[in-house]
């Protein structure tokens, strides 16, 4: 069975971005998420990003209309029922994406694959408290998901080839370049990317440089687009944070170590740029 109905869990900035590109490709989406004003901030992000679009000649005021028409808020999980494909974006918490996964296998269709967007945590782990694990993938997108080609693509142990070659027609056809990777903490992407960021922050704490010098270090000399502080801010403070837990604890090295820095942010609220401060302070 074809999919046509996709069902996207968390409507945070990964979320939003994942229901965008889903509804843009044709596909009818609902958008879920516990908070009314989650979902309210996740459609103004859509409309903004559709809006630029027009403005910038690529797509007509009725198109915009279309693909936003396509998109269906809801606070109720039980939305589940009607999806042919669930992709969950909710926060980096194991025991939450369980939760989440264990509800969902209740409520879909036999047919309906589930799909995490997780940054780090095993595919295998997740599947594994469902009792369809050779239907569990992962479909991990990059930020912002609009702009971004990769989406990493991770098997579970008992995923089977029909549901991966299902998930890479479909992320081909939302305009994204699929890349396979193993399930391990963190997979290719963040098993790279986040020692990197972690480590800049080690060098902000003990004083190296300040954080505009990181930053420029790594812009004007490795021609980064960001510094990596400025991606910190940018992904979620929470975000790396869980991401090195789950890497330190995953592979066993003190190397993955999480800064203390990150946490005495994280515990301040200080989450980034969806929080209005992290390592900078935003409008
Ligand atoms: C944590 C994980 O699990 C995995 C991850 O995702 S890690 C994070 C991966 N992402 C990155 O590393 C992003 C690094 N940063 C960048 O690539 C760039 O800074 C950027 C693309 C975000 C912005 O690019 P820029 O050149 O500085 O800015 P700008 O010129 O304003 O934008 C470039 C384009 O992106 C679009 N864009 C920028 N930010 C956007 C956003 N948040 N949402 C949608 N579109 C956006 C702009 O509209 C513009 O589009 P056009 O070229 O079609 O006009
Ligand atoms: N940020 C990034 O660069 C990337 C993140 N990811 C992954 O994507 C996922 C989401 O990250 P991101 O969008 O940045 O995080 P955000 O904090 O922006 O969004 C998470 C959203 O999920 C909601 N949520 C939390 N629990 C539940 C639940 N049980 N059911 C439904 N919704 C829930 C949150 O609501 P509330 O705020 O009310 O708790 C929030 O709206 C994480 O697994 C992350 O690792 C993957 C690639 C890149």
């Amino acid at each position: 069975m074809g999919v046509q109905n996709i069902l996207v869990i968390g409507a945070g900035q990964m979320g939003s971005g994942i229901a965008q590109v889903c509804a843009a490709a044709g596909y009818s989406v609902t958008l879920q998420d516990l908070k009314q004003e989650q979902l309210d901030r996740g459609l103004g992000i859509i409309t903004k990003n559709l809006s630029r679009t027009v403005d910038k000649g690529r797509m007509t005021e009725e198109e915009k209309q279309a693909v936003l028409d396509r998109i269906q808020p809801t606070l109720d999980i039980e939305a589940a029922r009607g999806a042919d494909l669930v992709i969950e974006a909710a926060i980096e918490q194991m025991n939450i994406k369980k939760q989440i996964f264990a509800q969902l296998d209740e409520l879909a269709p036999a047919h309906a694959i589930l799909a995490t967007n997780t940054s780090s945590l095993p595919i295998t782990e997740i599947a594994a408290v469902t009792k369809r694990p050779e239907q569990v993938i992962g479909m991990h997108f990059m930020n912002p998901v609009p702009v971004m080609k990769l989406v990493e693509i991770i098997r579970g142990l008992a995923t089977t080839d029909e549901v991966y070659q299902t998930i890479e027609d479909i992320t081909k056809n939302i305009g994204k370049t699929p890349v396979e990777v193993n399930d391990f903490p963190g997979f290719i992407s963040n098993r790279i990317l986040l020692p990197m960021i972690n480590e800049a922050i080690y060098a902000l704490y003990e004083g190296v440089a300040t954080k505009e010098a990181i930053d420029d270090v790594m812009k004007l000399g490795m021609n980064h687009p960001m510094g990596p502080l400025t991606l910190a801010d940018f992904i979620g403070l929470d975000t790396c944070l869980y991401i090195m837990e789950v890497l330190h604890e995953g592979l066993g090295d003190s190397k993955y170590r999480p800064c203390p820095l990150l946490r005495k942010y994280v515990s301040a609220g200080w989450l980034g740029k969806k929080s209005g401060r992290g390592f900078y302070v935003y409008e």
